[in-house]
């Protein structure tokens, strides 16, 4: 999967960055606020004007790969969790088969269970709590079994038990040959979890590479501007500042 997003309109957001992406492993992106992170997951997702730049999956470019054809390939999970509809959740999590036209009860089973809220099935979506919403809207993703997870700070609202849940099951779906695309903030997630790491900055690639490069003491003094410090073995890492 490949962006190249131009120095036009919108997109001067995001500078002439040019990214390819490969399926089968996890890619957190990360950077301070504002640094366009979420702008380039839109645009991965195919949600910025084609004048912007181009997004091409394989050789075929995105824009003019039919709807139901990209909503089966791509599975896009927005930073505002918000439900509009205030239906029983399993069938809100069944909207992500829509590309497939089918409600296969498997997959959906598998996303309820992968996001613990099975127990949730029957509950209105609108009941739900930030947390237990953020779940549901991340199972219907999954429940799409998209070829490409797109997911803007999936774990922002979870504990620390679904965060962990949730980024376990998200390495099986990379294992399984999944491209998983994440706006990470927590960067210990990013260096615990990632096969590799974008580091944004002001609309551009400030680093790009394995977690221990692209996550480098020095990259996070230059780019966030404060003292770090990684303690821990390779996988369990903490970050620790001042
Ligand atoms: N619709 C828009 N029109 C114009 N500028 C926008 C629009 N959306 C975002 N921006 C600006 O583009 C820049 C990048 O925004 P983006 O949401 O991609 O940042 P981010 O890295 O995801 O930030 P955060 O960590 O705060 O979520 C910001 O300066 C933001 O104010």
């Amino acid at each position: 999967m490949r962006l190249v997003a131009h120095d036009l309109s919108i997109a001067e957001r995001l500078s002439g960055v040019s990214l390819t992406l490969e399926p089968g492993s996890i890619t957190a992106i990360c950077g301070p606020n504002g640094a366009g992170k979420s702008t380039l997951l839109e645009a991965f997702a195919g949600l910025l004007p084609p004048d912007a730049g181009s997004v091409a999956l394989g050789d075929r470019d995105l824009h003019s790969t039919p709807a139901k054809e990209r909503a089966r390939l791509l599975g896009y999970l927005p930073q505002a969790h918000e439900i509009a509809w205030d239906v029983p959740v399993r069938s809100l999590v069944e909207l992500g088969r829509l590309p497939h036209g089918d409600r296969r009860a498997e997959p959906v089973d598998t996303a309820l269970a992968a996001l613990d809220i099975a127990d949730l099935a029957d509950r209105r979506a609108q009941s739900l709590s930030g947390g237990e919403t953020a779940r549901v809207l991340l199972a219907r993703v999954l429940a799409g079994e998209p070829r490409w997870i797109l997911a803007d700070e999936p774990l922002a609202a979870l504990d620390i038990a679904h965060q962990l849940a949730l980024l376990r099951h998200l390495r099986s779906a990379a294992d399984a040959g999944a491209g998983v695309v994440l706006v990470l903030h927590d960067l210990a997630h990013a260096m615990n979890n990632a096969d590799r790491v974008v580091v944004l900055d002001e609309g551009r690639i400030a680093a790009d590479g394995a977690c221990d490069n692209a996550l480098d003491q020095q990259v996070i003094e230059r780019v966030w501007k404060v003292p770090v410090r990684w303690i821990g073995e390779p996988g369990h890492r903490a970050l620790v500042t001042g």
